[in-house]
């Protein structure tokens, strides 16, 4: 009969939360055991934000190019996939290997113990053979995986995930994109920018549908721009595939699409069965694992990151590492403070919005007053030319004076969007940002005159 072997803390999941946790705390020098099924550092660095920033870098590289013209004379620019995949091979995943990652939390006293964990009840961890005793406790944190839709035909084809998307050595010379979200737009420009022939099919009536209505309008115009074909509020009916290509069988009329490759981007879920949270009270069955302030799940369980449902953001798993890190230490310190969430979809132009929308204000029963301005009408905007779309939309709580919610659309929108972060998050009083000053000619001079504008 096996015994159990004892920890401090066991940390479920190496992605960028429960790599914080678990560095954090074995560095603080407790006896630390970390569980991970993949790559230490997870999905991040080796299929998400890295490699697809890289891949957007080059896109939006190749797309300044193309405006030289209309600006500075002439450049002829030959698109090569090769630098892009040969980057994120050798500079941010290391082909997929993450011996430097686990290098550096064993270097820090933590265990790293290679396999796929499920809890087995209170403090308790099993990873294959071996089971764990976590005296202090557990941290969850495991992340999502693509949620695939039920579409018929589509699980009996070779589609594509974002893993796939990342790994690509060659592009496809055609390419249906499933979902219009975060990942949906921002590849699908990456893609046609380096002339990939790609449609996006979104089921809602707008891209980026969790964000303003302007935001989605502008994604699409800019993807259009970009030759992009973009269907909304249309579904799949029907996926199929043979050797040389899928189809996509649209709702509705029925037309049907063809394309070299498939990519499915429709949103992330949590397998918290599979996590065995049944065996500490928890719902299997439920989106995310719900915490206090504190992450706190349960007594001696701490979740953290897409698993908890709180924004599927590598901020946002970091941002809850820290506090469930100070909290397993004993350190008192604020509960997490979801108001001023901020997300940038880096398209070009970039959407970084922060706080609620102007709709989910009003269903709130709040009393708002917006403004929308172009960034086209600053002179930033105006001096910039080409690629210059974009717009700033505040919505301030007309009762308090205090903005809580904010897009900045526009060339640089998700640095653009700090200032805006910092007032939704301080609770600035709108007075008082309307008597600050504001840099002449910058992009985000188009704040000031949205604040003028609020009604
Ligand atoms: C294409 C793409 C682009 C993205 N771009 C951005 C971006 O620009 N900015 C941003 O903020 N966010 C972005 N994200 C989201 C970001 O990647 C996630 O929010 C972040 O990785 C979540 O971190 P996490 O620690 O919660 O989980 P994950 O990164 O998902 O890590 C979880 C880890 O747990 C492991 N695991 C799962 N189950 C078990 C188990 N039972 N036992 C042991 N280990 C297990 C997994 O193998 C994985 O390594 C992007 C995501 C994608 C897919
Ligand atoms: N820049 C960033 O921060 C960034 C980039 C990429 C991903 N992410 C994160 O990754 C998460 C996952 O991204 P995502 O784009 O897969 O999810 P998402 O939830 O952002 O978007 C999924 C989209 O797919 C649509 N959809 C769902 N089922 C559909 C169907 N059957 N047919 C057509 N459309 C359908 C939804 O209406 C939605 O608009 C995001 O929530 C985001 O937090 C962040």
């Amino acid at each position: 009969m096996s015994t159990s072997e004892q920890a401090d803390v066991v940390v479920v999941g190496m992605g960028p939360g429960g790599e914080y946790v678990a560095g954090t705390l074995a560095g603080a020098g407790l006896d630390v055991v970390g569980v991970e099924a993949e790559l230490v550092g997870g999905e991040c660095p080796y299929w998400g934000c890295v490699p697809s920033k890289m891949m957007i870098r080059a896109g939006n590289l190749l797309a300044e190019a193309g405006r030289i013209p209309a600006l500075a004379g002439e450049a002829v620019v030959t698109p090569d996939w090769e630098k892009v995949a040969g980057r994120i091979r050798d500079e941010a995943t290391d082909d997929w290997n993450d011996q430097v990652a686990a290098d550096r939390f064993t270097a820090k006293g933590g265990r790293l113990v290679r396999g796929r964990g499920r809890l087995s009840g209170p403090r308790q961890v099993t990873v294959g053979e071996r089971t764990f005793d976590a005296r202090r406790g557990v941290v969850l944190a495991t992340g999502t995986r693509p949620r695939i839709p039920p579409v018929p035909g589509l699980d009996e084809t070779p589609y594509w995930t974002n893993r796939d998307a990342m790994a690509a050595k060659e592009l496809p010379a055609s390419l249906i994109v499933l979902g219009g979200g975060a990942i949906g737009v921002e590849l699908a420009q990456v893609f046609a920018r380096f002339k990939c022939a790609v449609t996006v099919i979104e089921g809602q009536d707008r891209l980026l549908a969790q964000e303003e209505p302007e935001a989605g309008e502008l994604a699409a115009e800019a993807l259009r721009a970009d030759g992009v074909t973009v269907l909304t509020s249309t579904r799949a009916r029907q996926v199929g595939h043979d050797d040389a290509a899928f189809t996509v069988r649209l709702e509705g009329a029925g037309e049907l699409l063809r394309a070299e490759r498939l990519l499915v981007a429709t949103g992330r879920h949590a397998d918290l069965a599979a996590l065995g949270v049944g065996t500490v009270g928890l719902d299997p069955s439920a989106g995310g694992v719900p915490t206090d302030g504190q992450m706190r799940a349960g007594d001696g369980l701490w979740a953290v990151g897409d698993i908890t449902g709180r924004g599927a953001f590598t901020h946002v798993s970091m941002y809850q590492a820290q506090i469930a890190v100070r909290d397993i230490l004993g350190q008192p310190g604020p509960d997490a403070d979801y108001r001023a969430l901020p997300r940038v979809t880096f398209t070009d132009p970039e959407i970084g919005a922060v706080g609620l929308t102007e709709r989910q204000a009003m269903e709130q029963g709040l009393r708002v007053r917006t403004s929308v301005l172009s960034v086209t009408s600053s002179t930033r905007g105006w001096v910039h030319g080409a690629g210059n779309e974009g717009f700033i939309k505040l919505v301030e709580d007309a009762d308090r004076g205090v903005l809580i919610g904010a897009t900045s659309a526009g060339p640089a929108g998700g640095e653009v969007l700090y200032g805006l972060n910092v007032a939704v998050h301080a609770e600035v009083p709108v007075d008082r940002l309307r008597h600050m000053i504001y840099t002449y000619p910058t992009f985000h001079r188009t704040i000031e005159a949205a604040l003028g504008a609020l009604s």
